[in-house]
């Protein structure tokens, strides 16, 4: 598959009752950086979760090159990976971080000749070399966040999706590696997703953004074309106030 384009179609995900995002439409094209903004609760998770196929949709559906991405698509699933803000703490309590690069790696069908020296590589870039032989608990919260990067980078699905990627612990080194990884994945066609709740980051990094409130789509936009928050009409005004720095 070459790199795909991403179609929300009338998407929506309920918890026992609660929408968590609906009526979610959104076409993002091979090559394009999308900041996904709002304050807390608003369904950034939520979207990146059902996108990178953790979750099943409640309605409408999430097109990745024409294939609905569900749970049990396997091969979809690998077109994709998440990073979420549970990726360090939770590989922390459940896994060593070769064991999970390994199993990242065996998951998406990675394996190549020389992929170990990529991986050394990396580690070496990302500093980590230090933890390579640590046991699960041993690691800090950016240490696991850069080995998981280390399996994103090194298995390169056509979508990274990476939630609150600036606040995984990350280092000046690491973010910069992170956001140079980001543009060069997008250059080379690839999509990436972020969530924030900055606009500054999405003004900084993205070339599109996608404002939510609420489980709604507040804003669909590129972030130059993003609003302060005192000039914005009532109903932006309310998502931007609750997001950080303008
Ligand atoms: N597994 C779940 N079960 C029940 N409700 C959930 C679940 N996951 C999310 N929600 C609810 O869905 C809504 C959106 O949550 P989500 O985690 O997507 O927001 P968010 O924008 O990522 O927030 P934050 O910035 O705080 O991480 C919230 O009201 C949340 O309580």
């Amino acid at each position: 598959m070459s790199s795909p384009t991403i179609h929300f179609e009338n998407t929506g995900r309920n918890f026992r009752g609660k929408w968590a995002l609906r009526g979610m439409n959104a076409t993002i094209s091979p090559g394009t950086i999308c900041g996904v903004l709002g304050a807390n609760g608003a369904g950034k998770s939520t979207l990146l979760r059902l996108l990178a196929g953790w979750l099943p949709v409640s309605e409408g559906r999430i097109l990745v090159d024409e294939s609905p991405m569900r749970p049990t698509a396997i091969h979809l699933r690998r077109q994709a990976m998440l990073l979420d803000d549970a990726t360090g703490p939770t590989k922390r309590e459940n896994g060593a971080s070769v064991q999970d690069l390994c199993d990242t790696i065996d998951n998406y069908q990675a394996d190549r000749p020389g992929i170990e020296n990529e991986v050394a590589d990396w580690f070496e870039k990302l500093d980590v070399i230090s933890v390579y032989k640590s046991r699960p608990g041993e690691m800090s919260k950016g240490q696991a966040y850069k080995i998981a990067m280390i399996g994103l980078f090194v298995t390169a699905p056509h979508v990274w999706l990476l939630d609150e990627p600036f606040s995984a612990g990350l280092d000046a080194s690491g973010l910069r590696i992170l956001e140079e990884q980001m543009a060069q994945h997008a250059a080379a066609g690839g999509i990436v997703l972020f969530s924030s709740q900055w606009p500054e980051h999405a003004r900084r990094l993205a070339d599109w953004a996608l404002v939510l409130h609420e489980g709604s789509l507040e804003w669909s936009a590129t972030p130059e074309t993003l609003p302060t928050a005192k000039e914005t009409p009532p109903s932006l005004q309310a998502v931007l106030q609750g997001l950080g720095p303008q």
